[in-house]
């Protein structure tokens, strides 16, 4: 079925549904990844934007019940050059198009990618439309021209999880607190993990690493938090602008004075605003699998797995050091705190997809929590 995508600045392409009827609007971005496309459509950070696959077929491999990254298909739209419609693989139990067709989410495919990444990189990410309906495309356009831009839009508060909830192995379980208290049943250091649409492949690292996790909504405040009696907090991923969460950044702000703690993304970004620093729109963003990123002390480049649109300016404050430098275009992957124990990423050490480069980043949180709190296991 014809579909067009039309974009804010009137540009627009001809291609075909492979989802049936629909429609969708968000900031079109471009991911470079050659496979993870179920991972990438169930990141909550890839909320409010429509993802066109650099690699040109999406699909060979179909879908599985593991690959997820949160229990839904959480970007508006793929956009691909060819969609494979009947895969092949063992762990498939679905094809792309029926699982996105399932979720009501459109796919498009039948343009060229190259010519819209192309675009993007010139122009910037742009605001988008795609349509199975028979309109004048300066219709589309103008319908693009009006949907919210992605600066200082707050996306958290539209995953914001009903309450604190452990991780069973696949899933959350969601626990009742106990007048606002929590009885951990682990022997490990005890973690509050934020959840501003947390991927899930970062919980399950985090619990193999032996850390008792209680995962909480991203409006817990400060005395809620501190009423658990944790011994560290860990900010995850999630979608939006961060310079939006003012709430939250206040938050986090209070918490760094009283425990350790590290930030992955949208983690890194919170905390660096709430040391004071600011963050800024990227261009096109970094969506991809082979980002290379330089650890400063050691000169180690590792291959990173990234998805951002935003990030921390570098030397906005004068609270840490950068730990972390992306070799493409020498922007800020990572800082500790020069005195405190908090540290954070931009990249994603979690990997889901992605190479596992960067995976010490867990083991590294692990020691310093080791040597803040004493060894608990
Ligand atoms: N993966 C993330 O946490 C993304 C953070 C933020 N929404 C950004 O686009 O930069």
């Amino acid at each position: 079925m014809r579909a067009i995508l039309a974009l804010e600045d009137g540009t627009w392409f001809a291609g075909r549904s492979f989802t049936g009827e629909g429609e969708a609007g968000g900031e079109v971005i471009f991911n470079t990844g050659m496979t993870g496309y179920q991972e990438v459509l169930t990141d909550p950070s890839y909320i409010g934007q429509m993802v066109c696959m650099t690699y040109p077929l999406i699909g060979n491999y179909g879908v599985n019940p593991e690959d997820v990254e949160s229990d839904r298909v959480q970007a508006e739209a793929m956009i691909v050059k060819e969609c494979c419609k009947q895969p092949s693989n063992w762990r498939a139990t679905q094809s792309l198009p029926d699982y996105l067709r399932d979720a009501g989410v459109i796919g498009l495919e039948g343009i060229d990618t190259r010519a819209l990444t192309r675009h993007i990189r010139i122009h910037g990410a742009k605001r988008g439309i795609i349509s199975t309906r028979n309109v004048p495309v300066q219709e589309l356009i103008e319908q693009a021209r009006s949907l919210p831009s992605m600066e200082g839009a707050n996306l958290v508060q539209n995953v914001e999880v009903p309450g604190p909830y452990v991780w069973d192995g696949r899933r959350p379980r969601f626990v009742t607190l106990d007048q606002g208290n929590y009885a951990w049943p682990g022997p490990g250091h005890r973690v509050v993990v934020f959840d501003f649409g947390i991927k899930w492949s970062i919980l399950r690292i985090l619990q193999k690493k032996g850390l008792d996790l209680l995962v909480v909504p991203a409006s817990f405040t400060t005395d809620q938090v501190m009423a658990l009696r944790p011994d560290a907090v860990f900010l995850g991923n999630g979608p939006g602008d961060p310079a939006s969460l003012t709430d939250i950044v206040q938050t986090v702000a209070e918490l760094t004075d009283k425990l350790p703690m590290a930030g992955i993304c949208l983690g890194q970004q919170i905390m660096g605003l709430a040391l004071g620093g600011t963050t800024y729109k990227l261009k096109f963003g970094h969506h991809g699998l082979n980002h290379p990123v330089k650890e400063l002390s050691t000169g180690r480049v590792e291959i990173s797995s990234q998805n951002h649109g935003f990030c921390v300016d570098f030397g906005s404050s004068d609270f840490y050091h950068p730990t972390h430098v992306n070799l493409n275009d020498n922007t800020l992957e990572g800082f500790r705190h020069k005195t405190k124990p908090l540290m954070a990423v931009q990249h994603h050490p979690e990997a889901g997809p992605g190479p596992h480069d960067c995976r010490s980043f867990f083991d590294r949180f692990v020691t310093m929590l080791d040597e803040t709190l004493g060894k608990k296991h």
